[in-house]
């Protein structure tokens, strides 16, 4: 295993969690040396001048589909590791739904040495539950948690693991090997033929509905199951009212659940149906108002832990179909940070602080990597991100790096920009474009 890419830089006049006055911040061999004003820069360190920017640590992603391998024509591990740099991430977690999926040390290994290899992010494959999604048998968890990219979390994401018996030995095995079972909360037998949130916008526009309560049967589900295995579990994109409820429930009980929320849950609702433009499909599908507020006031205190982007790109023949027969998913990576400015720091939920907390060191924790979601201190990581709160931008599909277009923001005017990111003080992303 060789060692990840480290470097020096200098970032002068930066606001560290956007208090107080403008500092210089010298990342030397990957790691913070000082924290001051009017810092030189050392001989062969890379500078960046933040123009008073914010400094924040990077970005943290638990959800992220990169399809290698099997459709490298929709996303690569290098332009979806561009995409996440660009969004200010420095780690992303890749779902196991490839093809072939990611079920074995193999295909797990080869995806961390390739994101590695890369260097624009730390790429941290996720490994399956069951052996081809299939929800059948166990994969090999702890071959891949002993391989080289030490598979830390286990997702049949795209998929539930709805057989309650399996999930059960799923939780036991992953409490022996202490990594973290992600669960795609969906009772498959409530969604049958379902493209659209079961409400009044799908029953006006003749779409099959997808009811809350297919979301939520599986969460209290799984809290009680984590609850009697004595382990924990992660659910991946909450986006009910009734969710953030059964959460809270199941926190005050002392249960080990954790939850993340996509961006398009946090800011859009079914009203966009309305068109049956396919891009505004997705899984757990666009729900209504008061969902999206119950989701952010969840983010704000603390109730789902952190913002995850199931980045999931598609082809361009895959969408430009019958809303029915579309592909669900949408591109999250590069309009992340901007849409939790617009939902959560705009409208006064969340601070910088908080935004730290959601987008880097809460996804850290929940996953258990002891290199990302640090504090901005001497002696920590030098991987960072640098916003700029003022600088607003129109997002343009065929300007995103990700190589598929399926954004649902097309023409929308995003009001923040990251400017830089940084990874263990190699600059990675800097005004809109990678460095390697
Ligand atoms: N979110 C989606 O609508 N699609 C995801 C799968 C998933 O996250 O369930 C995909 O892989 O395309
Ligand atoms: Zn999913
Ligand atoms: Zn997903």
């Amino acid at each position: 295993m060789s060692i990840p890419a480290t470097g020096s830089v200098l970032i002068a006049d930066v606001r560290p969690y956007g208090e107080g006055d403008p500092v210089d911040v010298l990342v030397v061999d990957g790691s913070i040396a000082q924290i001051g004003a009017d810092l030189s820069t050392p001989d062969a360190a890379d500078r960046i001048d933040g123009g008073g920017a914010i400094l924040l640590p990077g970005f943290v992603d638990l959800h992220t589909h990169l399809r290698e391998p099997g459709r490298e024509d929709t996303e690569t591990i290098r332009t979806g590791s561009a995409a996440a740099a660009l969004g200010g991430y420095t780690a992303v977690f890749a779902m196991a739904n490839t093809d072939p999926v990611a079920d074995n040390s193999t295909i797990t290994d080869n995806v961390w040495r390739t994101g590695r290899d890369i260097g624009l992010v730390d790429v941290h494959p996720v490994g399956a539950v069951t052996v081809g999604l299939a929800g059948k048998q166990l994969a090999e968890m702890g071959m891949m948690a002993a391989g080289a990219a030490g598979v830390r979390m286990f997702s049949d994401d795209g998929k539930c693991v709805d057989d309650p018996l399996l999930m059960r030995r799923a939780l036991e095995y992953a409490k022996s090997l202490d990594v973290l079972i992600a669960q795609h909360a969906e009772e498959p037998r409530l969604t049958v033929g379902a493209v659209a949130h079961e409400g009044p916008t799908a029953a006006r526009l003749g779409l099959t509905g997808w009811p809350r309560a297919a979301e939520e049967s599986i969460v209290i589900r799984d809290a009680l199951l984590a609850r009697d295995a004595g382990t924990r579990v992660h659910i991946c994109h909450a986006s009910t009212e009734g969710t953030v409820e059964l959460l809270r429930w199941a926190r005050e009980q002392g249960i080990a659940i954790s939850a993340e929320v996509t961006p398009h849950h946090l800011l859009l609702d079914d009203s966009r149906l309305a068109t049956y433009d396919p891009v505004n499909k997705v899984n757990p599908p666009l729900r209504e108002t008061r969902d999206n507020d119950a989701l952010r006031r969840a983010l704000a205190d603390g109730v789902i832990d952190c913002v995850a982007t199931d980045h999931a790109p598609h082809a361009a023949q895959e969408k430009a179909c019958e809303f029915a027969q579309a592909r669900p998913g949408m591109l999250g990576l590069e309009t992340a940070l901007p849409i939790v400015v617009d939902t959560m720091v705009n409208p006064g939920l969340l601070d910088w602080r908080g935004v730290a907390r959601v987008m880097s060191e809460r996804p850290a924790q929940i996953v258990g990597i002891a290199d990302q979601g640090r504090p901005i201190e001497v002696g920590e990581p030098g991987s960072l991100t640098l916003v700029d709160p003022d600088r607003s931008w129109v997002v343009r599909p065929d300007e995103l790096a990700s190589l598929s277009r399926n954004t649902p923001y097309a023409a929308m005017t995003m009001p923040a920009t990251v400017t830089a990111t940084v990874l263990r003080g190699v600059v990675t992303a800097r005004d809109g474009e990678v460095t390697r």
